[in-house]
């Protein structure tokens, strides 16, 4: 059988408080250690998908990573987070899509967000 040739990479980071230089400095940091931790460049991302918590409103994650230099080609979609009791606040999350395989992807959970998925971190 074929190998597949397109994978997708999970991550989340919190941020400390909807302040607009902070979404774009978490935004950048998760987006650039999904990356490094996986060993991809920018040209293995085919498309992006990112969630913010309603808490977050003073920026666009998608406005913070071009700003920092990433995703200037890169088809982003950016949406807000359901909203369900309990649920963790001021979260960012992506998933990336990928034109690459590998069966070794590593999910990247930051900065508080880590407590989402801990089964994915053993
Ligand atoms: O992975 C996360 O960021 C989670 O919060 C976990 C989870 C899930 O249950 O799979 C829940 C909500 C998100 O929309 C995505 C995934």
């Amino acid at each position: 059988m074929q190998e597949p040739t397109i994978c997708a990479i999970r991550g989340a980071i919190c941020v400390e408080r909807d302040e607009p230089a902070l979404i774009e400095a978490a935004a950048c940091k998760l987006y650039a250690s999904i990356l490094e931790q996986n060993g991809l460049s920018e040209t293995n991302v085919v498309s992006l998908l990112i969630t913010q918590t309603s808490d977050l409103k003073s920026r666009n994650p998608a406005t913070g990573l071009r700003k920092g230099g990433y995703c200037s080609s890169t088809p982003l979609f950016c949406m807000q987070e359901l909203e369900i009791d309990g649920m963790l606040g001021k979260v960012i999350r992506m998933l990336l899509i990928l034109n690459y395989h590998s069966k070794h992807t590593k999910p990247v959970f930051l900065d508080g967000a880590e407590r989402l998925r801990p089964d994915l971190l053993k």
